[in-house]
Parts: structure tokens; C-alpha cells; sequence
């Protein structure tokens, strides 16, 4: 096994869209971030910290090793964004990342990649697509999924600290039989990684054609149904090979994932052709742009009347086995009281932040004319104060959860105990 860099080169872009536009102070803004602050594993990354970056509490290599900046600009974000492309083995993640490496998007991008066996096929078929051979870099390094973490890092910070000038993105593609978590919890957990890198997006590919097989096999207990695990984390799902199927297992494997991931937005593909914008920026754990992001499936909401605290239940149950892995959404209209927030958020992480894969959340609270926005994964939360409501908008509180054996009845009590 092995896992590779590979840098391929196309267009020079700034980082100009990496910047952190400053949010405002409010005396209920420091009160909701210090009391998040107080419950999130202790990992909390508050915006309006000097530091603009997450302020995890682990890091697994010292930055001294790496000789990396330990003070980077405190005002711009110029961490390098990483998209992590998961799927089933076959389901086409070569496919699509050569399709990004050979689109024109302007960005220059990183690859790390990882496969079993000896013979490298996929690096064959990246470099043969690739603009630039000659910018091509390979370095030999342990298995991604096997020892994810340390190695991950190293060449994370690797990659950083000998090549930061020559890219703009780094794409990480993961063997099709790989846990997505442990790279993305690399990117939440090692200070000096999140430091440096951050994470712009976990994107799936499913095969239409198998999907629904490897999505419903029954593993013993405590065995992670990989493919389940892959559709559960992303923010961006590629149902690819639709040419495979009919019309009716497209629409019978749509449901299925939406039970799984309600959060996601869905595109379906051939050759994993989509647009770069789909997959590449996509801002999946950036608060600024959680607001668009907790978008709920209007076809699946069992109401479209918005009264005050009243919320529509969107769980995605019918006509699906129960993976045990599904999403639970609320949206509802109400002002909520942030103390009873943060302490249920806090209950939440504690009691059931293994099985909290990933959540989003954009909230009405009382005493400010700012949504707050949070985004998690697991044990993690990261929450800020986001746009401001307008004159005339309806203030409805929109929350996504994605996890193992969510207790959806419990959940909607939580969140109606924080109506104010
Ligand atoms: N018919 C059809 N074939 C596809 C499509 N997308 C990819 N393929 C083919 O499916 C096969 C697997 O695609 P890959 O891109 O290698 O899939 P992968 O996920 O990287 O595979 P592993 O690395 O083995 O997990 C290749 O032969 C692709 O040409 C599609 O939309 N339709």
C-alpha cells in the first residue's frame, strides 16, 4: 500500500477567496461563543478568538519539526483548502479526479491518494491525464487508511512547508474501502494540520449500478458498513454511473441516500462529469456559508406552513430499511434562549457525540438580530454569530444531524426546550 503526492499544475489563483470576512462583537455573541466555548470537548473554534484559525486541542507533530510558521497572519485565511473524495471501491473517485485535474478551474492542485496493492494504477492514470507531467511529485509514504492519522499529518505538513507555493488545493482520494472519519477528524484534531490546511469539503461518489448492495449489507455488530459511513459524512454526493440504471433504482437509491444524508447537496453523473464548483470550494465546514448549506429537501418535509415554534419533522424514513445511520432535520420558526442551547448542545456532545457524525445549524436567538451558525463532527463544534436577519425575513431555525441510531423524538424535545 501506498500513499502518493502528486502535484499537478494548472492556472495561478489568489487567495482571495480565502478570506475571513471579520464579524461583528455583541455582548450576545460572546455569550453564546463563550458558552459554547465551555461545552465542545474543549475544541471550540471561536471567531472572534486573535486567532482565526481552529484552536484544537491536539496536534500529533510539533510544528518545530516542520519548521512551519507558528504565527501565520492573524487576519487572512490563507490556509490551503483540502477536499476529501470518498467512495465505494470502483464507484469512480480516479474518474472524477482527473476530471479535475484536467477541467480549468485556475487552481493548481495537490493530490494525496492512497490504494492497496503494489502496482500503481491509479497514479498511471492521474499522470497520463495531467497538463503538466514534469510538476508531478510522488512521495512514498505509509497507508492512509491503516495509520491515517500520523501519516496524514506528516504529509499534510509535508506538503506545506517543501511545496506550498506550487498549489492552491490539495484533493485527497481515499481508498474505496476507507472510513472517511479518520481523515476528516485529522483535519479537526491536529492543531498544526488545521493550522496550515483546511477542510473545504468530503465529496462521495456512489455507483448507481451497486450502491444500493453495498449500502444495505448487514455487517456484524459493530462493524462499520463503509459504504454507509462515506455517504454519511459528505457534503457533496456524486451519484455517478447513471447510465447503468433505470430511472426507478436512480429514484429508489436517492431515497436512500437522502435517509442517510439530508444534509448533502446530490448531483447525479456519468464519468464523475460535474461541475468544478460541485466539488472544489465548497465551503462544507466554513460558518460563513452554513446559512446556504442547511438547505432541507422540500420534498421530503411533511409541511411547508412555518408556525411559531412549530418544527417539521424530515427525517427521511419512508421506504427505506433503517441503516441506522440517517439524518433528522428541523426547521422551525422561534426564538430560542441560548442557555438552554448551549446546555443542550452540551448534553448532546456528551452523551452522544460518538454517534453525532456531522450537524449544521443556523439559529434565531433572543436578544440579537444575527442567525448564530454551528457545524460539528462528533465531539467537535464550531459556532459564530452569522448575517443578519433582515427587516422582514422570517427568523426560522433550520438544524441538520447526521449519525448512528439518532433519536429523532429526543432530539425535537431538545430543540423545543431551547424555545425561549
Ligand atoms: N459506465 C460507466 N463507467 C464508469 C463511470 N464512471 C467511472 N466508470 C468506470 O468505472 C471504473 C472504475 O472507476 P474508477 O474511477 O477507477 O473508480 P475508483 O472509485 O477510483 O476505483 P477504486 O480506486 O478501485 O476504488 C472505470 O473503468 C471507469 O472508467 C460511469 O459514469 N459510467
Amino acid at each position: 500500500m501506498a500513499a502518493r503526492i502528486l502535484l499537478s499544475r494548472t492556472s495561478l489563483k489568489n487567495f482571495n477567496h480565502f478570506l475571513h470576512p471579520p464579524i461583528h462583537d455583541s455582548s450576545s455573541s460572546s455569550q453564546f461563543l463563550r458558552s459554547l466555548c465551555s461545552l465542545v470537548s474543549r475544541q471550540f473554534n471561536s471567531r472572534h478568538a486573535k486567532n482565526p484559525h481552529p484552536g484544537y486541542s491536539r496536534s500529533m507533530v510539533s510544528a518545530s519539526s516542520y519548521n512551519l510558521d507558528e504565527n501565520p497572519s492573524l487576519d487572512l485565511d490563507t490556509r490551503v483548502p483540502a477536499t476529501i473524495i470518498t467512495g465505494f471501491l470502483g464507484s469512480g473517485k480516479t474518474t472524477l479526479l482527473n476530471h479535475i485535474l484536467t477541467s480549468q478551474h485556475g487552481k493548481r492542485i495537490a493530490v494525496i491518494e492512497n490504494e492497496f496493492g503494489e502496482v500503481d494504477i491509479d497514479g498511471s492514470l492521474v499522470a497520463s491525464h495531467s497538463s503538466s507531467n514534469e510538476d508531478i511529485v510522488m512521495v512514498n509514504n505509509g497507508c492512509l487508511c491503516c495509520t491515517v492519522r500520523g501519516d496524514l499529518v506528516k504529509m499534510l505538513l509535508q506538503l506545506v512547508k517543501e511545496k506550498r507555493e506550487k498549489f492552491d488545493h490539495i484533493v485527497i482520494e481515499t481508498t474505496g474501502l476507507a472510513k472517511p472519519s479518520p481523515v476528516i477528524e485529522t483535519f479537526c484534531m491536529d492543531e498544526l494540520v488545521s493550522r496550515h490546511v483546511k477542510l473545504d469539503g468530503v465529496v462521495t461518489l456512489v455507483d448507481c449500478k451497486h450502491a444500493m448492495q453495498h449500502l444495505n449489507e448487514v455487517k456484524p455488530r459493530f462493524v462499520v458498513n463503509e459504504a454507509v459511513e462515506q455517504v454519511a459524512y459528505a457534503d457533496r454526493i456524486i451519484l455517478n454511473k447513471i447510465d447503468l440504471v433505470t430511472e426507478a433504482e436512480l429514484e429508489t437509491l436517492t431515497k436512500k441516500i437522502k435517509h442517510i444524508n439530508g444534509m448533502a447537496q446530490i448531483k447525479l453523473a456519468k464519468f464523475g462529469s460535474v461541475d468544478m464548483d460541485f466539488v472544489l470550494g465548497v465551503g462544507g465546514y466554513d460558518l460563513e456559508r452554513i446559512d446556504n448549506e442547511v438547505q432541507v429537501d422540500s420534498s421530503c418535509t411533511s409541511s411547508h406552513h412555518h408556525e411559531a415554534g412549530h418544527e417539521h419533522d424530515n427525517h427521511h424514513h419512508d421506504h427505506v430499511h433503517d441503516s441506522t445511520v440517517s439524518s433528522v432535520s428541523i426547521v422551525a420558526e422561534g426564538t430560542l434562549d441560548l442557555d438552554e442551547v448551549d446546555d443542550w448542545l452540551e448534553r448532546l456532545i456528551e452523551e452522544k457525540g460518538e454517534d453525532l457524525y456531522r450537524m449544521k445549524g443556523v439559529l434565531c436567538v433572543n436578544g440579537s438580530d444575527q442567525r448564530y451558525v454551528f457545524q460539528g463532527v462528533h465531539s467537535t463544534l464550531d459556532g459564530c454569530p452569522g448575517g443578519t436577519w433582515g427587516p422582514d425575513e422570517k427568523r426560522i431555525n433550520k438544524l441538520v444531524f447526521i449519525g448512528r441510531n439518532l433519536d429523532e423524538t429526543s432530539l425535537r424535545k431538545g430543540f423545543r426546550g431551547c424555545l425561549a
